[in-house]
């Protein structure tokens, strides 16, 4: 057997480097393609339980390594049911870049534009709140940064729109068929409208309504920033990691979105409050 080195009593061996290689970038993988969904909390959850297990069997703890070894083995079960769904998508992602001609230079190479990503413009966004604002027109916009948020955009009617202050007056209009629900957008287009999201179980303030019960809980499931305006009001809220900050100036909403859209939100907007019963509504 060939060792390329030794670590105390471990002898490293050249597969094992490329073991350890290539078990971390499938992980990086299924990491990116879960990132922004809630399963991603569930995959952490199973590999710091595997982690454990590994540890208490290296050190022979016979009892806790039994009953560890019999929940992984159930976990895995448990597993392919939770993430039927991206197991479906992975699948889906690594037939279609296998069988296109140069598939993986081609995956490389998107990956690396969306490293690079820019804001788009968001200024017909901006001008579009403010008047659906001024009409007490009631909105919700979900901002994805990377992902298509496909579940949520399945659930509604798929546009693919190029962004205009004029689409999106049309799509809330009261007598516009697309305007219930949400509509997402992702990379400087309108990809679906009238989405329907997942609703918070949390309490709320009376003021608030379904429209941004939806909007809390689709901050708490997902990695996206929702802005909101109230039917009742016309007041405009951002959403985020169970946040809802209203009564924000419109330089404030425009700085929000683009730190969000280019990665660069200060560290309490990122954050999940420390006490899980706070009302996180700031106003
Ligand atoms: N789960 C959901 N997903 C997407 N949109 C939703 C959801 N639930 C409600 N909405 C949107 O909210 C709209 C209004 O709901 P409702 O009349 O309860 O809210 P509201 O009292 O005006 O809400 P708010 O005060 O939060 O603006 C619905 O017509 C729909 O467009």
């Amino acid at each position: 057997m060939i060792f390329a080195f030794k670590i105390g009593f471990l002898d490293i061996r050249w597969i094992d480097i490329l073991d350890i290689l290539l078990v971390s970038v499938l992980l990086y993988q299924v990491y990116k393609l879960l990132k922004g969904s809630v399963a991603v909390r569930v995959l952490i959850g199973f590999l710091v339980l595997y982690l454990a297990y590994l540890v208490v069997r290296a050190a022979e703890m016979e009892l806790l390594a039994g009953i560890l070894g019999q929940f992984m083995g159930v976990g895995v079960l448990a597993a392919i049911i939770i993430f039927s769904q991206e197991i479906r998508k992975f699948l889906i992602v690594l037939g279609k870049t296998t069988f296109r001609k140069d598939g993986l230079i081609q995956t490389v190479m998107i990956w690396k534009r969306k490293e690079a990503r820019e804001p788009f413009n968001i200024t017909p966004i901006i001008e579009a709140a403010k008047s659906l604002s001024s009409t007490n027109t009631g909105a919700l916009m979900v901002f994805s940064r990377n992902s298509e948020l496909k579940f949520y955009a399945d659930s509604g009617d798929r546009l693919d729109a190029v962004l205009s202050k004029r689409l999106l007056i049309s799509i809330f209009n009261k007598h516009s068929p697309l305007h219930d629900g949400a509509i997402i957008i992702y990379e400087g287009k309108i990809l679906a409208a009238r989405c329907i999201l997942p609703v918070s179980e949390r309490d709320l303030p009376a003021n608030f309504g379904m429209r941004h019960r939806a909007a809390l809980g689709m901050s708490e499931a997902t990695d996206s920033l929702i802005l909101a305006v109230s039917e009742e009001t016309g007041q405009i809220s951002i959403i985020r990691n169970g946040y809802i900050d209203s009564n924000l100036s419109i330089p404030e909403i425009r700085k929000r979105i683009l730190a969000y859209l280019s990665d660069k939100e200060n560290a309490k907007s990122k954050s999940k409050p420390e006490q899980e019963d706070n009302l996180e509504v700031a106003s």
